[in-house]
């Protein structure tokens, strides 16, 4: 027979596994993924708005607009990354070295990193929350993502860099864009995807060929980058930003994370990499590798800048193929710990948001009137349709042509 203490102990755990149990049945109810998407949607438009009144201030005082800006972007951002960190309970491992570690946050920096996930950019957002630079991260984005309702709007006042993928159309743009970073107020990362779309196998198979007629190696995990866009950051922020962070995102056991997963609160684990030597289990989290190099080490003249590129890919497919067959980055974990700010914001809106819409709700009901409830549901149709629109951009199958084709021809 158990003691009591111990009948008490596994009564205990049953009970947590049951709640545990209960809890993870809860987050595939759609009920809750339509109050999370509604208090983003709600609250992503307010924050819109918001935005669009700081316009007056922007001639007037800049430096405030955009200090202003990156707390609003904030609001809405770490909301992905509370859903990532909180709801689905997804763990992200670093490794970095401890020296590189001390500057994250405290500097401005471009940071390339892989391109082969659906939630790349939520996992990059948790990465800069808890560095604190998440309200003013950049990235060197698609054109196409400008439209996209609440982020896309966002990013328009946060001075995202958006490209077309038409060298000949984006050099001034691009260029113009980058040079308004350049007195940025907060420490910034500007990410960058120098596959310039995201890895398929096809896209892989063509893009090796230009490899081929290039002369250049072949990559097994990554597309050949794009150095246009690499080169000309590097030109246009050099006295900007002090260094490069070369970063390699997985997900362990194989596994390609959904936007929708997430939704429905499963745990996904991240590896992020930069020089490690510490002995870490690496079955339970998900993994990144950085490795920081300053940027003055970094060729001014274009075409060696571009051949410094190649040759940083090459590196980064040995990494891969390191992760592939020991199931490890190399080097030291030094990871962030999860900071209560994400989560803090999104009770905040939930809490604001979710009692009138239950009171509108209720009224509705209590009115009796058919068309009025008709309405509702119509609408809350729609909402629905453009949320699943909204996480459709986030999924490879709905991917770009961009480097389907060879050459010039790759447009979506
Ligand atoms: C540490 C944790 C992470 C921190 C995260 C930090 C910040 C987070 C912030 C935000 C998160 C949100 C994330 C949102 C992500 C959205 C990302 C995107 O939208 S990716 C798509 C857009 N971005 C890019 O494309 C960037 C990379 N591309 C470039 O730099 C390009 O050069 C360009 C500037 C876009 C211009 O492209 P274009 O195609 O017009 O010209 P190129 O000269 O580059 O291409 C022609 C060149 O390529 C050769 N070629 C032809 N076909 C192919 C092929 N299939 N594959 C490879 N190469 C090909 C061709 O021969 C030409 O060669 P050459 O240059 O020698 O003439
Ligand atoms: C709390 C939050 C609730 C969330 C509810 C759902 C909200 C949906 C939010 C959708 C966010 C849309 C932002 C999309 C960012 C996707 C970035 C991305 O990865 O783009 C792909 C491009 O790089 C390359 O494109 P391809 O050429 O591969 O094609």
């Amino acid at each position: 027979m158990l003691p009591a203490e111990d009948l008490v102990e596994t009564g205990g755990s049953q009970d947590y596994m049951i709640r545990m149990g209960i809890l993870q049945v809860l987050k595939t109810q759609f009920l809750c993924h339509l109050i999370i998407c509604y208090v983003f949607l709600v609250s992503g438009i307010i924050i819109n708005l918001v935005q669009l009144c700081t316009l007056p201030l922007w001639p007037i005082n800049k430096q405030l607009a955009r200090k202003i800006n990156c707390r609003l972007g904030y609001s809405i951002s770490s909301q992905l990354v509370a859903l990532l960190e909180w709801w689905s309970g997804t763990e992200c491992t670093l490794y970095t070295d401890p020296e590189s570690y001390k500057l994250y946050g405290k500097e401005n920096a471009i940071v390339v990193l892989n391109h082969n996930f659906e939630i790349d950019f939520m996992t990059g957002w948790t990465f800069c929350e808890r560095f604190g630079v998440l309200g003013s991260s950049k990235v060197l984005a698609k054109k196409e993502l400008s439209f996209v309702p609440v982020i896309g709007w966002m990013w328009y006042f946060l001075e995202i860099v958006f490209c077309k993928r038409k060298w000949e159309e984006d050099r001034k743009t691009v260029v113009e864009s980058l040079q308004n970073l350049r007195d940025y107020p907060e420490n910034f990362w500007f990410l960058l995807h120098c596959e310039g779309t995201r890895f398929t196998e096809k896209k892989h198979k063509i893009s090796m060929e230009v490899a081929e007629k290039k002369g250049l190696p072949k990559l097994k995990y990554h597309l050949l980058p794009r150095t246009k866009g690499f080169c000309v950051t590097v030109q246009n922020l050099r006295g900007t930003v002090t260094a490069v962070y070369d970063s390699t995102l997985n997900f362990r056991n194989n596994e390609m994370p959904t936007l929708l997963g997430v939704l429905n609160g499963k745990k996904y684990h991240a590896d992020l990499y930069v020089s490690c030597k510490i002995k870490i289990n690496l079955h339970e989290f998900p993994c990144m590798t950085v490795r920081r190099i300053p940027l003055d080490t970094i060729p001014e003249d274009e075409s060696e800048c571009a051949a410094w590129l190649h040759k940083l890919y090459q590196e980064k497919d040995e990494f891969q193929e390191h992760y592939r067959q020991t199931g490890r980055f190399p080097g030291p974990i030094t990871s962030p710990p999860r900071r209560p700010w994400a989560l803090l914001n999104w009770l905040f809106w939930v809490c604001l948001l979710v009692y009138p819409l239950c009171m509108l709700l209720l009224q509705l009901l209590l009115s009796g009137s058919t068309f009025t409830v008709v309405c509702t549901f119509v609408f809350c149709i729609a909402v629905s349709v453009g949320i699943r629109w909204m996480i459709g951009q986030t999924e490879i199958d709905k991917g770009s042509n961009y480097g389907n084709k060879d050459m010039q021809m790759n447009n979506n």
